[in-house]
């Protein structure tokens, strides 16, 4: 018998380009780490930035189901050679990239309650999925069938009215009518659809686990002020969606014992339990410890911008999802598709792949880059709907290339925050003198574009000491689920550290980044006529 100080938790996090894992003890410290990277870990995938871009229809963006089962089978390796100990673990969350769906074969739920110990879960699911490859939140391929859920409900305002979000062609809804119009065998074949951090948690539950309410917020099918399925919008996207999806549960529901596959096969505790698992941003909300007063910006695979509301609002460029501390609260998004890799983009070009030369380039030119505007979408970005590069010199005119690498790089980043502050302003965010950002995921790291976010905020930047709160929020809320009503949720965790101060805004911040937002959106308001 494990005593309750000895517990320990564990956090997943299956993001766009790798997926990850963290042990910590009852105090939320960290005890073991371990992640796997899709494209170098699993190259018999072919995925780049874990993902399959589809050659002949460039709009069509997918994972390998399997590539994500076996990043399993391999994680749970690096975590017993790291040294964990799965008696000790009381409980499991997860949290994953939003958006993307899995299909499970007729017969799947079966082939996940009998599982045998002795094999590997990719050679026991290789034919459990009648999609093999699952679309992704990259995907920007559904525009009609975005239009056809905008038409069931009377248009996009009442869309977003009901769901927290106009028709967006990577939400799931739109995605899954996709695949039953343009593969209908395969979605009449399917049992059940998962979202990706469903799908994570059915592997750990051995059967298919619900979905939750915050992650089923990013779907154009939900009722956010219901948090149930709205049954016009199911009609609209395929036959027999409800039953289908199952029901949704809130967010840090336990959802019972973990499988005995894995008791069976890594020793994991028989009474060790899954609480649900739920999306990424969600997940960094609670990893960051995020209330009121605070912008969250998160810089991964994709950049986003998330603040916790007290009420809902209508938003079209933008999402409102529920909030998964406080079930009467929301939350409200905005997601940018190029974020990182596009930096690494122009970080190539620019210095052949080093941050620190990327950094001195970015740190050598003055605020406001001489009047030049960049605007950098290697993807269909989402907002704003543009794809390309776009320059512009202090004329106003379009141009081709800058006059140096170092205008390039601040070109860059300027316009990627620019976008932001642009974008939460118009959802309704104030900027004050009491507004504070809290920066998170891989790019948070980086010193000099913390500096460009504070002087386009005109506000201080605030850094954890850990980036990766998504798996951290994930390793917290498997702690809280368990507690269940003993425990609140700013009591466990209330142990952890307060965000470090890591940059302020230059006094002339203000009078050039308030005259560069103005530009901005006279430039995108040109572009997108
Ligand atoms: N020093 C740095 N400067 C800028 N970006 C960085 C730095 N270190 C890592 N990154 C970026 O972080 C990204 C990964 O961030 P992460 O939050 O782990 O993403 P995800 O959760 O989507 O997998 C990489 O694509 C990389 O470009
Ligand atoms: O589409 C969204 C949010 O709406 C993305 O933020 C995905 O959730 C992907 O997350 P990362 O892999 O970039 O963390």
């Amino acid at each position: 018998m494990v005593s309750n100080d000895e517990r320990t938790y564990l956090g997943f996090d299956l993001s766009t380009q790798q997926l990850k894992a963290v042990v910590v003890n009852d105090k939320l410290q960290v005890l073991h780490q371990a992640t796997v990277q899709f494209d170098s870990d699993l190259p018999e995938f072919r995925t780049h930035g874990g993902v399959v871009h589809d050659k002949i229809h460039p709009h069509v963006v997918t994972a390998p189901t399997l590539m994500w089962v076996k990043a399993i089978d391999m994680l749970m390796d690096r975590l017993t050679v790291s040294g964990v100990d799965y008696t000790k673990i009381a409980a499991i969350s997860g949290a994953a990239q939003q958006h993307g769906s899995v299909y499970w074969q007729n017969g799947a739920e079966n082939t996940l309650k009998s599982l045998n110990a002795s094999e590997f879960l990719h050679q026991q699911l290789a034919t459990s999925f009648s999609v093999t490859n699952s679309p992704v939140w990259m995907d920007s391929s559904t525009s009609k069938q975005c239009k056809e859920l905008e038409d069931a409900v009377g248009g996009p305002e009442k869309l977003a009215e009901i769901t927290g979000s106009r028709a967006y062609e990577r939400f799931t809804g739109a995605q899954i009518a996709k695949i039953a119009q343009t593969k209908p065998d395969a979605y009449k074949a399917t049992e059940r659809i998962s979202l990706v951090s469903s799908f994570l948690c059915s592997l750990f539950l051995g059967k298919i686990a619900p979905i939750d309410i915050v992650d089923g917020s990013g779907m154009n099918l939900m009722n956010i002020h219901t948090k149930k399925w709205d049954e016009r919008l199911l009609d609209a996207c395929g036959k027999n969606l409800l039953e289908k999806l199952g029901e949704t549960v809130p967010s840090n529901t336990n959802l019972g014992n973990i499988s005995n596959y894995f008791v069976e096969r890594w020793d994991f505790n028989p009474d060790c339990q899954i609480i649900a698992f739920t999306g990424d941003n969600s997940a960094s909300l609670i990893g960051m410890r995020l209330n009121e007063g605070w912008l969250a910006v998160s810089l991964g695979t994709s950049d986003t911008v998330f603040l916790w509301l007290k009420e809902p609002k209508l938003v079209l460029d933008g999402h409102i999802f529920c909030n998964p501390v406080n079930p009467d609260a929301f939350l409200a998004l905005l997601c940018f598709k190029n974020g990182s890799l596009t930096r690494e983009r122009i970080r190539n070009n620019c210095t052949e792949g080093s941050w620190d030369i990327f950094n001195q380039l970015l740190d050598s030119t003055p605020r406001g880059n001489f009047g030049n505007i960049g605007l950098y979408y290697d993807k269909q970005e989402i907002i704003p709907f543009l794809c390309g590069d776009y320059r512009f010199n202090k004329a106003g005119d379009k141009i081709i290339k800058f006059t140096s690498l170092e205008v390039e790089v601040r070109a860059l980043i300027e316009g990627q925050f620019i976008a932001k502050r642009a974008f939460a302003e118009d959802i309704g965010f104030n900027l004050g003198k009491n507004t504070k950002i809290l920066a998170t995921g891989g790019a948070s790291s980086n010193k000099s574009i913390l500096q460009v976010i504070a002087d386009v905020f005109n506000s201080p930047v605030y850094v954890l000491e850990e980036a990766n709160t998504a798996m951290l929020g994930a390793a917290y809320q498997a702690k809280i689920g368990l507690l269940g009503k003993e425990s609140t949720y700013e009591e466990v965790t209330s142990c952890l550290p307060p965000p470090k101060l890591a940059c302020e805004p230059y006094q002339d911040a203000e009078d050039i980044y308030g005259a560069m937002v103005k530009r901005y959106r006279n430039i995108v308001a040109a572009l997108t006529q």
